[in-house]
């Protein structure tokens, strides 16, 4: 089956190439992941999608430079990732916010900027990261009128914007986001996945997103990679081809109803091929 997301440019895609994963736990070996191959172009909104323990995490520590992978190689435009971590080439966006309590919500987004100084002082040419200007980003997340409040000001949703701000002013090509709505409840996680979209829209970053939620992979995605568990294979990556920008009124469109049951139905398929 070919799963790649689209033809290999190795400076300007991101390459998983046979990557595996085994967690060695004493007396038990887990196998993670297993000879996943994906490609995808930059500029992409990629989610993984797939039941509890497939791996997903894996893979974005992976990506993320957190963890060795076993086998396989990972280029992430051109870098390992060890060298884009090095570099501050990729940002990461986690399930709860990890907001610094005594320090303001800008303060907060300030200080990512500044302990990614080093990375700024290395060669033009060499810097792939473009900071963002912390107060329009704070601004385009609706949080410009609490920018000096502090996070338990805030609600929760108003949180885990001001983690999804703090992610995008770091300005790295690539931001890995792993389940960031998931402590959320219904309304607020859609008003939220809205709002991410309208500023992913704005400025089209290299996104890898987890999420157990069809509607929140189809709502968000170009590509959907749909996940087998245990061990975490790619079994589809499924187009997202809806129009963008979208918007809430697409939640109603018999096209995206259609994508999550096709997504829905990928899932299953994949489930009850490994039972
Ligand atoms: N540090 C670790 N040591 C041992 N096993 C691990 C470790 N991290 C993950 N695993 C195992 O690897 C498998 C994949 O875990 P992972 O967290 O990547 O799955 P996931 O798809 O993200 O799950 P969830 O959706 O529940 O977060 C699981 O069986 C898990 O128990």
């Amino acid at each position: 089956m070919n799963t790649s997301l689209g033809a290999a440019a190795p400076t300007g895609a991101i390459v998983i190439d046979q990557v595996s994963k085994t967690f060695d736990r004493g007396d038990d070996v887990v196998r993670a992941l297993v000879d996943v191959n994906l490609t995808f172009q930059e500029g992409t909104f990629v989610t993984l999608f797939g039941p509890s323990g497939c791996g997903k995490t894996t893979l974005l520590r992976i990506l993320a430079g957190l963890e060795e992978m076993t086998a396989g190689t990972v280029s992430l435009f051109g870098e390992t990732p060890a060298q884009a971590a090095r570099a501050k080439n990729v940002a990461w966006v986690p399930q709860s916010a990890a907001l610094l309590p005594w320090l303001s919500i800008r303060s907060n987004i300030l200080l990512s900027q500044f302990v990614n100084r080093a990375a700024d002082r290395m060669p033009a040419g060499d810097r792939k990261r473009i900071p963002e200007d912390p107060d329009k980003v704070l601004a385009e997340l609706g949080l410009a009128d609490f920018a000096h409040a502090r996070p338990a000001q805030l609600s929760g949703g108003m949180r885990q914007r001001a983690a999804i701000a703090r992610g995008f002013v770091q300005g790295a090509p690539l931001m890995l986001m792993d389940e960031p709505f998931s402590a959320l409840d219904e309304l607020t996680r859609e008003a939220i996945r809205l709002r991410l979209l309208d500023v992913w829209e704005k400025n089209r970053k290299t996104v890898v997103f987890v999420t157990h939620s069809a509607p929140e992979a189809v709502l968000l995605s170009d590509k959907v990679v749909v996940m087998t568990p245990r061990p975490g294979r790619v079994h589809r990556v499924v187009d997202i081809d809806l129009p963008r920008p979208r918007s809430r009124a697409i939640l109603e469109s018999a096209a995206f109803i259609d994508k999550v049951r096709e997504v829905q139905s990928i899932l299953r398929e994949g489930w009850e091929a490994d039972e």
